[in-house]
């Protein structure tokens, strides 16, 4: 479990790392992200007992552990809220599987947060059981964190998988949001070629990661989701859907914070007009 430190840059008095590590669920090694607080220098002092909240990030399509932590300004908030950040790639890299290269919306930079159930790709993409298994057990013992407090967000797919983990898994985080979510992949372009490829053809498998299915099945507490959309989103209509995941919600009776975010776009200065937000809206339950 031992963790490689690739880079690690002073950021609003804490630091910003990227890790590399081997992965028992990818059959590869994987990076990640992690933001580390100045509170956890400064406890590191005094009281090293002293545990931190975690949010973990899932960033979309195209994405490494890069986008986020360089184009969100995120860290000025996890500062002030003494939380840590941990943003794991967006998929198993140079797995040598044929045509893993072809698309960037499936393959490389597209693990869409499933566990892969075809052939081909079952052996590595399996970033469901990566992201809610493995990587919380990686973080628990190598940063002070508290894992009875730990949330989930995300962007795009990453907004997809955000919802999918907290929805599938009661109890394991707090809280959820996602800006620009993939709310119904099941009918949506980008979601049904990415579980036609990683699951196969039946259609059921597919809905157990479909937030808009998964809503009016989950047990948990209800906590408010929040989710941000872009107003000025070319791919809203046709690929994301929240409409269908606001219906499955109130339907579900599970409080949704939707905010249709006039003349933005899909891309990251959207995510960090609002980023202060979710912060603010995961801080609240992590504290
Ligand atoms: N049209 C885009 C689709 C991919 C895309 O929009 N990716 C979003 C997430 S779904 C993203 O975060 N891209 C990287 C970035 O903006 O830094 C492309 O072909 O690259």
């Amino acid at each position: 479990m031992a963790l490689e430190l690739i880079s690690s840059s002073k950021s609003f008095g804490g630091f910003q790392k990227i890790f590399k590590h081997s992965s028992k669920e990818t059959g590869c090694s994987m990076t990640f992200a992690a933001y580390i607080p100045p509170q956890v220098a400064a406890a590191a002092d005094g009281d090293t007992s002293k545990k931190f909240p975690v949010l973990y990030w899932l960033s979309g399509l195209t994405c490494t552990e890069k986008n986020f932590i360089e184009k969100s300004g995120f860290q000025r908030f996890a500062a002030e809220a003494g939380i840590v950040v941990i943003g794991p790639d967006t998929s198993p890299r140079g797995c040598n599987i044929e045509g893993e290269e072809d698309a960037y919306d499936f393959g490389t930079g597209a693990g869409f947060y499933v566990d892969a159930t075809e052939e081909k790709w079952k052996k590595n993409y399996r970033m469901y059981s990566y992201v809610t298994k493995e990587l919380p057990v990686v973080v628990a013992a190598n940063f002070p964190v508290d894992p009875s407090r730990q949330s989930i967000f995300g962007h795009s797919a990453g907004g997809h998988g955000a919802l999918i983990c907290f929805l599938k898994n009661p109890g394991q985080y707090r809280s959820v949001s996602a800006f620009a979510p993939i709310s119904n992949p099941s009918v949506a372009p980008w979601g049904i070629k990415a579980f036609t490829g990683y699951l196969g053809s039946n259609q059921d498998a597919w809905k157990q990661y479909d937030a808009t299915h998964l809503i009016g099945q989950y047990t948990g507490e209800k906590v408010e989701i929040l989710i941000d959309q872009g107003g000025a989103d070319d791919n809203k209509a046709n690929q994301l859907l929240p409409q269908n995941f606001e219906e499955a919600a109130k339907i579900a009776g599970h409080p949704l914070r939707y905010r249709d975010q006039e003349g933005y776009d899909h891309g990251y200065y959207f995510v960090a007009s609002f980023i202060g937000d979710h912060f603010k809206h995961h801080a609240k339950f992590l504290a």
